[in-house]
């Protein structure tokens, strides 16, 4: 349809000249700006040349470069931080002992916010179960060492600080060397002969020591050895149970509690290295997640009396590399499998297949808590939790007299049918202890529990 009454062939005309102008327009632009960027390139270089400054990077003071001002903007903004706070943290360097539940969000800010070196000291692999809350490692690092996974995932957060990598444990032989490289420590590990360690090590050497714990749904924070303050002897100079020592592998522990305390072990540590606010030195955070309360209460400061930081005190560098941890606490370092009982006692997973292959009357008891047992368990097992095993010992001798081979005399049951199984097989040769104690004279452990029946016997048996 035509418009205006104007001929096709002149429109079609018309358009293809200003087509060609709006291309000598654009080509003109694109020179013009080519020409102008020369320019400043040759005015700068010049300027230079001749020791112009107007033109350069101003020298700054505080020493920022421009790019770090531009990563570092929101934090140089808030005021009581400001240029100050950054430069110090530029300049500080960090150890985290741990790249677990509290390490994983702490070495994520402490790299994000800009300290200058950071140190990572971790033994152990990531694994599939560290997921839910280690959450600095990614599923591509499974069986991979966690101090790699973390240290590249800080890299790639800030190419610009240094990033140091110790793929071992920290141990009695080798935690004065490390620990005496940086200015603050922070204690992200899970068991009570390392807490002792980190922080005797850190009397030795006068470093600040950002503790953090969580287990289960709850979490506690406090810094030791700032200051004049506590060390972590001064208020736990003697170790607590061992019954009361859990890891969560144990016990449990929901992915997001480490990672509040882990997020709070930054924050102190960034205080500290950046000088800005006060650090929770001689108080001490407690978290709990199920009633969503965060209390500060204040604890006892230094002891005159502490062994280790008191006034007395003669412990020292040597005293610290011969000093052993694990006997001190009772608790291993690196949680293995117990040896309790005599080889008659047990037997392996493969020989319990054979006993069911040969429907041998017995009576499988898994000794593991209820709460274990719902996840997965046997077929046609017998739940009495260890610690419940003293007062339902009648349930185990009725089983056994079910089956037709047992007596409900204790005192009488021979017989060489029950089978006690846990997760790993340490808490089955406890009670295969006792249960022999109390007349089940061929009670037998099955050794490595429902991992070893997994690992050799039944590959979709799930663990955990
Ligand atoms: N002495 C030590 N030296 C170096 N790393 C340590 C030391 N003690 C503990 N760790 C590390 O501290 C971290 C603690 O984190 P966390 O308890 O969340 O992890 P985990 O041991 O993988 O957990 P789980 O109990 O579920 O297996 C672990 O990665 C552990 O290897
Ligand atoms: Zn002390």
């Amino acid at each position: 349809m035509m418009s205006n009454g104007g001929d096709s062939s002149e429109i079609v005309r018309e358009l293809e000249e200003l087509k060609l102008k709006k291309a000598e327009i654009e080509h003109r632009i694109s020179t013009l700006e080519a020409k102008l960027q020369d320019t400043a390139a040759v005015e700068l270089y010049d300027a230079v040349s001749n020791g112009d400054s107007y033109l350069t990077a101003p020298e700054l003071e505080h020493g920022l470069s421009p790019d770090q001002i531009y990563r570092y903007s929101r934090q140089l903004l808030l005021p009581s931080f400001a240029v100050e706070g950054q430069s110090n943290l530029l300049k500080s360097s960090v150890l985290v002992i741990g790249a677990g539940g509290l390490g994983s969000p702490a070495l994520l800010y402490l790299a994000a916010c800009g300290v200058g070196q950071l140190g990572i000291i971790d033994h152990d692999v990531v694994e599939l179960n560290n997921m839910h809350r280690q959450i600095i490692h990614t599923e591509a690092f499974i069986g991979h060492p966690k101090v790699k996974s973390a240290a590249a995932a800080c890299r790639s957060i800030n190419s610009t600080i240094k990033v140091d990598e110790y793929v071992e444990a920290l141990r009695t032989s080798n935690a004065l060397e490390i620990l005496s490289q940086y200015d603050i420590i922070v204690d992200a590990t899970d068991n009570p002969p390392s807490r002792y360690m980190i922080s005797d090590c850190c009397v030795l050497l006068g470093k600040p020591l950002v503790s953090g714990a969580a287990l289960g749904m709850e979490g506690q924070l406090t810094v030791y050895n700032h200051n004049g303050g506590p060390c972590y002897r001064c208020l736990f100079p003697t170790p607590p149970p061992t019954s009361a020592c859990q890891r969560c592998s144990d016990s449990g522990v929901l992915g997001v509690v480490p990672g509040v305390i882990g997020c709070l072990q930054a924050l102190e540590t960034i205080k500290l290295a950046s000088l800005v606010g006060e650090p929770l030195s001689e108080r001490m955070l407690l978290f709990d997640a199920l009633s969503a309360r965060m209390r500060i209460v204040k604890i006892r400061g230094r002891s005159s009396q502490c062994t280790v930081c008191g006034d007395n005190s003669s412990f020292n560098k040597q005293t610290f590399k011969d000093f052993d941890y694990e006997d001190f606490t009772q608790f291993p370092l690196f949680a293995g499998p117990l040896n309790l009982l005599p080889a008659e006692s047990r037997i392996s997973s493969k020989e319990f297949k054979e006993i069911l292959q040969k429907k041998e009357q017995h009576v499988l008891l898994d000794v593991r808590p209820s709460h274990h047992y719902k996840i997965v368990s046997l077929p046609d097992s017998l739940n009495i939790p260890l610690a419940n095993l003293e007062t339902r010992l009648n349930e185990l001798t009725s089983a056994l007299k079910e089956k037709g081979n047992g007596h409900a005399n204790t005192e009488s049951c021979t017989n060489p049918s029950v089978f006690v199984v846990c997760r790993r097989g340490n808490d089955s040769q406890r009670a295969v202890q006792y249960l022999r104690e109390s007349g089940f004279d061929s009670a037998k452990d099955i050794i490595g529990g429902l991992e070893a029946w997994a690992a050799n016997v039944n590959p979709n048996f799930p663990t955990y």
